[in-house]
């Protein structure tokens, strides 16, 4: 073979490594494009193809047309007919970043086209069909395959609601190819995945793969049980009818004949806008129902695309812009449970750490048992790992390919990882074990005491997770100064000052390891090097003066009364008006506070059944903790029995601070807007609310009526509303 021979001009190593590559990558794509079962991520299939392109740069030599750079897909060797597409079936070619996009924007000024309008659309993550509609009758349906030959899919196509069988309306040509994606929405991909684990069948790597081993049945009927969907993003051969000048009036016309074309495409003047348009779902990469992996952009007038032309493997008048990938590939270590602030217990998985979305992952959540089962993940499994902007990591599927038979299934501990107390259900058929030792489990008090001080609490920012774990379970001294929250309040510089403490992660309670020693890491948080209170510990007292001052409904929601959430302890808050008042209702006086309901209500009771429960809220009240509403029974209640929605954003109040000022006047702030509504509070940029209130003649305040609500009263407001000029 040409191999052993040598490439002229080109050292042994670079055309071992071509070859190494290619090979590589033509699994890759056998896996994926035939199998649906890719073992890679595409992140590093992406990566390795990359690598190739720079190989051929630097030797053009080895540029055949066989190279995995110069063709589509991969050849079609499967059980389904084949048939010619009509006009070939492309891919497109990739920017990385700016630089590169505005690459490809100086190559179509330097090939003449200077005027060129774009137009934007997400990049659908699914498969790409093609539709052969003649007299506007469906006659077919084909997979890309290799971009000249593709599968015949005619019946799978056939069985997705979106899809047209005749196209109506004005101008339907006697022949059109309609280009598209084919796709299965992230939740419907999650449920399919569940199912398939329950029945034993291996589940898919992503919604791509899903997708494309959904319409990829030999059995139509199964591909019928799968909610497909379509979307329209292109055009090959078009005969007679009515005739486009641009990709935007195809899709207008395409969706006129009952075509599924999607609504967020937009055609912008320039290279500038479409930045935008690429920025701004790079923000909001999750609002459509479907993976995007990035955004397309194609040149929008027809004749300029056509000028332009293709490479062998992509048309020169599109892009893809790429966003980083969210997901890769890594090995799930372990499977550990962590505890939280109710007891509850939470696997996560211990993985091989890999860098993703810019951070080094090393745990993931698996949430519950029931979870885990349905993933059908084992220990020791290569998995596909997930990594969506702020969001927790978490294990998509197992990558079944990729197992060696050592893997083993996780079994839910007998103990508590932290306390070691016999794990238990609460009730029968409930979802989660528990840990019962809530009083003295140490993870247990952690969780709460930093849940006292998180934002929906309390807010002591002082007092992060490191602080929690310094003050609940120290390494030293033998006692920790805080044994439950009730504690808190009573805190000392000098019982602070010698603790020396783990640092743990977040969420999962593991001991985080120092990089340099290996040895878990330790710190002292609150003396410095020579014993002295470094400036948190300032902080913190400042800190817990100011908590003391918080409203009542934040008093309890940080008290961890399962249920209980900001919304009920507002409503709570708002009609009993004091702790005691909460402490001596009944179960039935509970529930019948608007939004609280029995669960909750029974909840309530039970929590203050428990003698240290009413401990902390004794050492709370004695240490000055709020424990009425401001002007509770004295102050006067102007805004009584009034309902305010709040939309959009103010200027003067943050969201919280506007919801309390209302409450503390008695009256009630809710999300929705219905005909009960008094009033909307309108910020800049309201969203569908407003209209909403106007549909339904609720009056609407802007920031200086809602002034006036809150100093003179509801009948002032609406007399300040200005009346509409006719
Ligand atoms: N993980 C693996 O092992 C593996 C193997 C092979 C391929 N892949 C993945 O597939 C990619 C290559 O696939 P490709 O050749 O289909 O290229 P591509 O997915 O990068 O881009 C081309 C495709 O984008 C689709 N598309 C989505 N929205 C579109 C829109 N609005 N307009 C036009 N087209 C749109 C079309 O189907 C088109 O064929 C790789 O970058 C990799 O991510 C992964
Ligand atoms: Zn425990």
């Amino acid at each position: 073979m040409s191999l052993s021979a040598g490439v002229p001009g080109v050292p042994d190593a670079a055309v071992k490594r071509h070859a190494e590559l290619s090979r590589e990558i033509d699994e890759a794509n056998y896996r994926y494009y035939v199998l649906d079962a890719p073992t890679l991520s595409d992140a590093d299939y992406d990566r390795m193809m990359r690598e190739l392109h720079e190989l051929e740069e630097r030797h053009p030599e080895l540029v055949t047309p066989d190279s995995p750079t110069q063709r589509v897909g991969a050849p079609i060797t499967t059980d389904f007919a084949t048939v010619e597409h009509l006009e070939r079936m492309q891919s497109l070619d990739n920017a990385m970043n700016e630089d590169e996009l505005l690459g490809w924007a100086d190559r179509l000024v330097r090939e003449g086209v200077a005027d060129a309008r774009l137009i934007c659309e997400p990049k659908i993550d699914g498969l790409a069909v093609a539709l052969l509609y003649e007299q506007g009758r469906l006659v077919r349906g084909a997979t890309r395959g290799d971009g000249r030959t593709g599968e015949d899919i005619t019946n799978n196509l056939r069985t997705i609601a979106v899809v047209p069988t005749e196209l109506t309306g004005e101008g339907v040509p006697d022949l059109l190819e309609v280009r598209g994606e084919v796709y299965l929405s992230v939740e419907a991909f999650q449920r399919l995945n569940a199912s398939l684990v329950e029945g034993r069948s291996e589940p898919f790597a992503n919604p791509r793969n899903a997708a494309a081993g959904s319409l990829r049945q030999k059995d139509p009927r199964v591909t019928a049980q799968r909610p497909l969907s379509m979307i329209v993003h292109g055009f090959g051969a078009w005969r007679g009818g009515a005739r486009p000048e641009t990709q935007a009036e195809a899709y207008e016309l395409m969706g006129g004949w009952g075509l599924p074309v999607g609504d967020l495409y937009r055609a912008v003047d320039d290279i500038a806008a479409a930045r935008e348009y690429i920025a701004y779902y790079g923000e909001h990469r999750h609002d459509p129902e479907y993976e995007i992996d990035g955004v397309v952009i194609k040149v929008d007038q027809l004749a300029l695309q056509r000028r332009l032309g293709s490479t062998s493997r992509a048309p020169r008048w599109a892009i893809a812009f790429k966003y980083p990938p969210e997901e890769v590939n890594t090995r799930l270590l372990d499977i550990k449970v962590g505890v939280g602030r109710t007891g509850r217990i939470t696997p996560y998985g211990v993985m091989e750490p890999v860098t993703v979305a810019g951070s080094t992952v090393a745990y993931a959540t698996l949430h519950n048992a029931g979870e885990v089962r349905r993933k059908g993940v084992l220990i020791g499994d290569t998995v596909v790992l997930r990594k969506a902007g702020d969001v927790i990591p978490e294990i998509v599927a197992p990558v079944p390919a990729m197992r060696d038979g050592s893997e083993r299934a996780f079994e839910m501990p007998a103990t508590c990882p932290e306390c070691g107390t016999a794990l238990a259900y609460e009730k029968e058929g409930d979802a989660d074990i528990r840990c019962p030792n809530a009083r003295l489990c140490p993870g247990q008090l952690r969780e709460r005491l930093f849940f006292v001080a998180g934002r929906n609490a309390l807010d002591i920012e002082a007092l992060g997770y490191v602080g929690a774990t310094a003050l609940t379970q120290p390494l030293e001294p033998a006692e920790p100064p805080v044994r439950n929250e009730g504690d808190l309040f009573h805190l000392t510089v000098g019982q602070l000052l010698p603790i020396k403490s783990q640092v743990r992660e977040m969420r999962t309670g593991m001991p985080k390891i120092d990089e340099k020693t290996g040895e878990p890491k330790v710190v002292t948080f609150f003396a410095n090097k020579e014993g002295e209170p470094k400036k948190t510990v300032e902080k913190l007292f400042e800190e817990l003066e100011k908590a003391k001052q918080q409203p009542l409904w934040r008093v309890l929601v940080a008290l961890s009364i399962r249920h209980v959430g900001p919304r009920a302890a507002q409503e709570l808050a708002r009609e009993l008006r004091s702790m005691d008042a909460i402490m001596n209702a009944t179960e039935e006086e509970l529930a019948a506070v608007s939004g609280v309901g029995p669960t909750i209500a029974a909840s309530i009771r039970s929590w203050f059944e428990v003698d240290w429960h009413l401990e902390i809220i004794q050492k709370w009240r004695d240490a000055g903790v709020r424990m009425a509403e401001e002007g509770a029974d004295t102050g006067p209640r102007p805004l009584d029995g009034v309902s305010v929605v709040i939309t959009g954003s103010l200027e003067g109040y943050s969201r919280d601070s506007a919801t309390e000022a209302v409450q503390e006047l008695g009256g009630r702030v809710s999300g929705a807007v219905s005909k009960k509504t008094s009033f909307l509070v309108a910020g800049d940029s309201p969203g569908s609310k407003y209209d909403k209130a106007v549909k339904l003649g609720v009056p609407v305040l802007d920031e200086d009526g809602f002034r006036i609500l809150l100093s003179k009263g509801p009948d002032a407001a609406k007399a300040a509303i200005p009346v509409p000029e006719e």
